[in-house]
């Protein structure tokens, strides 16, 4: 049985379709990305999997006692407020001290446990926002643009570790990125989100397709012009939603 099973899901937000028939099945163990350009719907898309967005049409079905991890967009913190890394880790998780040192080793930053938030660096912020998500032992971990802010080797380092985390707890991954040309090779299938699934398949196959080169330009494979998009064709979810899809 798969984790997830998203099916026909639509999300409306007041006369805004943001989603429309969006199919998507996640496996156990696999790595999967969505791109899209902004507005587009994926976070909406993560946060229905997780039940916090309801659907106006369609279901989530959660493979039953499934265990996520979720690692959000943004986190603030005031950084008046002294907090350990610790305290931050078990505030919402009533788990031992130890639970925090594992989940901190498997985040790649065994010797923070006692640092005040405040003073870590954006990369071992993120690492200690994956580290929380990690501690239940999540059988899918989601994780919504989580390098934003990081340049592009700190981003590189950290999905390097989701990869190790992939290899060592088998948790499958579903998360959403703008950086195609650094997920890459970590992501076993890509999800080309822009209100419906535009495309979706293996790294190679969404980088030449030409819904996503629609999308995102077509220099360097379509990989690396991320930031630049081409958008080409019109939407128009509210009036005719079968031509919409397509
Ligand atoms: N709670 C909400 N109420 C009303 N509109 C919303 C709400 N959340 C999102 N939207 C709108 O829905 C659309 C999709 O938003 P969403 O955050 O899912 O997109 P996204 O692809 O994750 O965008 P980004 O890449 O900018 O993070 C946007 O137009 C956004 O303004």
């Amino acid at each position: 049985m798969p984790l997830v099973s998203v099916e026909g899901l639509s999300i409306r937000y007041g006369a805004n379709t943001v989603l429309l028939h969006v199919d998507m099945v996640i496996e156990p163990g696999e790595i999967v990305t969505i791109v899209g350009p902004n507005g587009s719907g994926k976070t909406s898309l993560l946060r229905a999997v997780i039940g916090a967005t309801k659907p106006v049409a369609g279901r989530v079905v959660q493979k039953p006692g499934l265990k996520i991890g979720y690692v959000p967009q943004k986190l603030h913190i005031d950084p008046t407020l002294p907090i350990t890394v610790e305290r931050f880790m078990r505030l919402t998780n009533q788990v031992s001290r130890q639970r925090c040192v594992d989940a901190l080793d498997s985040a790649g930053v065994p010797d923070l446990l006692k640092r005040q938030m405040s003073q870590l660096s954006g990369g071992q912020f993120q690492r200690v926002l994956l580290a929380r998500a990690l501690i239940n032992q999540p059988d899918i971990l989601l994780l919504d643009e989580a390098t934003q802010g990081l340049d592009q080797r700190g981003s590189a380092a950290f999905y390097q570790q989701i990869e190790t985390v992939r290899r060592e707890t088998g948790c499958a991954i579903l998360m959403i990125s703008h950086e195609l040309h650094v997920v890459m090779s970590a992501s076993d299938r890509v999800i080309c989100l822009n209100g419906h699934v535009c495309c979706e398949g293996s790294p190679a196959v969404v980088a030449s397709a030409p819904e996503y080169r629609a999308l995102f330009g077509t220099g360097t494979g379509g990989a690396l012009a991320l930031y630049q998009h081409h958008h080409d064709h019109h939407h128009d979810h509210g009036e005719n939603p079968k031509e919409a899809a397509e």
